[in-house]
């Protein structure tokens, strides 16, 4: 069984979230729309060059997308030698990309599309080359253009320990923020 994100934070450790990445007073409570992220996605048109999940990015992390249940979004990573940064384990700046994958893609489900405004990390352990990364994130609220969202990493199975929690704002953009691919 896993735990529900109010469950994410470790006992005696604050949350991962700072005021910047807290929802306002008055922020809406996040609706998922329906297909969510798929509606949303097929706006890019199949793109697969995404460094986080694309199957076109040949150096990228090749995460995979899992399901949604009770508006927490699932995926994971294999960590490869190639995301070292202390030898034997994942360097920080891939596991923050892993996390700006799972946040967005939590922000997406509203049906909308979205970019990372801010990011914030926090790294509870390391993690080893070979593991498997098991990532949860879930939008805390809404305000405006802006999706703030939460969400962690565990290792040794989905409901393994914590080693890696996040909090970040996205904001919605329109399609032309994106450049057009296949014309
Ligand atoms: C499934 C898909 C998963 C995708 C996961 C991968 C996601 C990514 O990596 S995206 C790439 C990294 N991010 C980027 O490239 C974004 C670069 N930044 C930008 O393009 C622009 O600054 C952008 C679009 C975020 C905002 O610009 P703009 O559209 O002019 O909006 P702007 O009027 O400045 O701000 C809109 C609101 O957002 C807020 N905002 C803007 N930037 C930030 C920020 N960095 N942090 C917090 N809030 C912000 C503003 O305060 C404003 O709030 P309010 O409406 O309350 O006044």
């Amino acid at each position: 069984m896993t735990s529900s994100p109010s469950a994410a934070s470790s006992p005696g450790r604050p949350g991962p979230a700072s005021p910047r990445t807290t929802p306002p007073p008055g922020a809406a409570t996040p609706e998922l729309a329906e297909g969510g992220a798929v509606v949303a996605l097929a706006s890019l048109a199949g793109f697969e060059g995404c460094f986080g999940c694309g199957t076109d990015a040949e150096n990228g992390l090749r995460i995979r997308h899992g399901g949604v249940v009770d508006g927490v979004m699932t995926c994971e990573f294999t960590v490869r030698k190639e995301h070292q940064g202390a030898p034997g384990f994942c360097h920080g700046g891939v596991l923050a990309t892993a996390m700006d994958e799972a946040l967005g893609g939590a922000a997406w489900l509203l049906g909308n599309r979205y970019v990372t405004g801010r990011l914030e990390t926090d790294y509870l352990a390391p993690v080893p080359v070979g593991a498997d990364v098991h990532l949860r994130a879930w939008c805390t609220g809404v305000d405006g253009r802006k999706a703030f969202v939460e969400g962690e990493a565990r290792t040794g199975g989905p409901d393994g320990p914590v080693a890696v929690r996040a909090a970040g704002v996205f904001i919605e953009v329109p399609q032309e923020h994106f450049v057009p691919q296949g014309s």
